[in-house]
């Protein structure tokens, strides 16, 4: 199983995976209450605001005008899962609050297995350093287009260390590149939650996992929502290539870095990369 994941996120920086922690009533409820918290006003979703960059309100703007998204961090922590509420809903929504907090927990498990699974494929026994709890779970919404098919969101890389995506069933949208040409689409599976290899596990495996370039393409008259769990690295330990994956033949590609100043670089950098096939973290920690 390590192998194949491993294998799978090597060439592809994807795959698809089942996972039955996620009951179907939860993600259900997930989607209703997505589509309560779309239909708020601009001047409530625009309270979702944050220090750090790209953790709130997002989107509706001229880089990405048919998408809107919201972050809530550390939402499997219950108190920061209210607090998210309480912006939207300062009546409550014990419902909503409920079904993020738990969503975000049981992601926030897949992910920390997945992980594991992915280090003790390259022979790590204990990851430890790289086991965290920061996330932020992202709920997306994308416009249907008018006219003709529409790439809703550019093609990108992540900049955390690994996505878990849910698509809405029988919505497509989702596209990876496959060996720099190829886009592919991800066809929601039932049941199913899509991996992607983001940047900060590019620099961890010293490159032996690329970061999956992805976007968004939507036929016309179909909107679409999903939500994804946005791991983060721990805040207090500084991303460097896991030193099991370092010898002579595979020197160390990147030097350790701070991930807040490494947003702060996305943050400030990110026209610039706009079309570039090169990966921030390789401009900005590449050796
Ligand atoms: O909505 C999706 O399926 C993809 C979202 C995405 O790529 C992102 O938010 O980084
Ligand atoms: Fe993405």
């Amino acid at each position: 199983m390590s192998r194949d994941v491993c294998a799978a996120l090597a060439r592809f920086g994807c795959f698809q995976v089942a996972y039955d922690g996620v009951p179907d009533r939860l993600r259900e409820d997930m989607f209703a209450a997505m589509e309560r918290v779309f239909d708020l006003p601009d001047e409530t979703k625009r309270r979702n605001t944050s220090d750090k960059p790209y953790f709130g309100h997002n989107g509706r703007n001229e880089m990405v005008p048919m998408y809107e998204s919201l972050g809530a961090e550390d939402a499997s922590e219950i108190d920061k899962a209210k607090a998210f509420t309480q912006l939207l809903w300062p009546e409550g929504n014990d419902k909503f609050c409920e079904t993020l907090n738990c969503m975000s927990k049981k992601l926030i498990e897949l992910n920390q297995m997945i992980i594991k699974m992915i280090f003790h494929g390259f022979g790590v026994d204990r990851p430890d350093a790289l086991i965290s709890d920061n996330s932020v779970l992202r709920v997306m919404k994308y416009d249907a287009p008018t006219g003709d098919t529409a790439v809703v969101l550019p093609p990108h890389t992540d900049k955390d260390s690994l996505t878990i995506l849910c698509q809405q069933e029988g919505v497509q949208g989702l596209e990876v590149l496959v060996d720099g040409h190829e886009w592919i689409p991800l066809a929601p599976i039932p049941g199913c939650f899509v991996v992607l290899a983001a940047e900060v596990l590019k620099a961890w495996s010293n490159g032996r996992i690329p970061a999956v370039k992805h976007r968004v393409v939507l036929s016309p008259g179909k909107e679409r929502y999903s939500f994804g769990l946005f791991m983060l690295p721990k805040w207090d330990v500084v991303v460097k290539v896991v030193e099991e994956l370092v010898d002579e033949a595979h020197p160390p590609r990147y030097k350790a870095f701070d991930y807040m100043d490494y947003l702060r670089y996305v943050e400030a950098h990110v026209l610039k990369m706009v079309g570039s096939n090169k990966d921030t973290v390789d401009v900005y920690a590449g050796v």
